[in-house]
């Protein structure tokens, strides 16, 4: 139905519609709402509104398309903030460049998603580390974590920094040259897994265990 009733010209738009007792989906005026977004759209640009604030999750975003998703990640890429998330998911746009948002300040203990939501702590790569290293103890189950993009995306970068807050997390810091062994394991592991050259295909994955 949202397909059929799609405004000619416009992009695909996400709508989250709760079901009816029955188990039916009303979707309201779609073509009204369609125009009053579009309308809105219009007036900030012309500047007649603010400009909505970039939000920290793409869920949150009150109109989700390929138009807003992207605008989101530019503005906020443009404040260098590189990492988005998507629900679970992290979003991470390569900036080439240093960042100073790898050193021990933001090695938080704890990166609790409930703090996070709250917009207390930034998205962050080490928030996914923490996310999966306090799984395992919790679950006592393994994690793995993977990484997808394109060549020169960024994966073989946020590899390292994942194994870095690990082994931040793990007690077992630069000193005892484990985190130097997991990186060096690294091309080795590639090459016998087969992916070295479509690794981009793929992607990188990343297995977090229970020693
Ligand atoms: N978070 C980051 N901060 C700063 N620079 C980055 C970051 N991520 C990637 N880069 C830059 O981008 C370059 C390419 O990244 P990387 O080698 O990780 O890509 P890749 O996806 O692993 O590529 P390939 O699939 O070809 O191996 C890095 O050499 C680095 O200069």
């Amino acid at each position: 139905m949202a397909l059929e009733n799609r405004l000619a010209g416009e992009d695909y738009r996400f709508l989250l519609r709760e079901k009816d007792l029955d188990g039916s989906i009303r979707y309201g005026n779609l073509q009204m709402w369609l125009r009053v977004t579009e309308e809105r759209r219009r007036m900030v640009e012309r500047g007649l509104l603010p400009q909505p604030p970039y939000v920290d999750d793409l869920c949150a975003l009150p109109d989700l398309n390929e138009r807003t998703l992207l605008e989101n990640l530019r503005g906020r890429f443009r404040q260098e903030k590189i990492y988005t998330y998507v629900g679970g998911i992290l979003i991470v746009v390569n900036p080439f460049k240093f960042l100073p948002i790898y050193n021990p300040k933001y090695m938080h203990p704890r990166w609790s998603r409930a703090a996070q939501r709250l917009g207390k702590l930034e998205p962050h790569i080490y928030a996914v580390a923490d996310v999966a290293y306090h799984a395992m103890l919790q679950r006592r189950r393994n994690q793995c974590i993977v990484i997808s993009g394109e060549s020169g995306s960024g994966k073989t970068q946020s590899t390292n920094f994942l194994i870095h807050h690990l082994t931040a997390l793990s007690q077992k810091g630069f000193a005892s040259g484990v985190e130097q062994i997991i990186l060096g394991a690294g091309p080795v592991l590639e090459v016998r897994m087969g992916f070295s050259a479509d690794k981009a295909c793929f992607g990188a994955s990343f297995c977090c265990c229970d020693p």
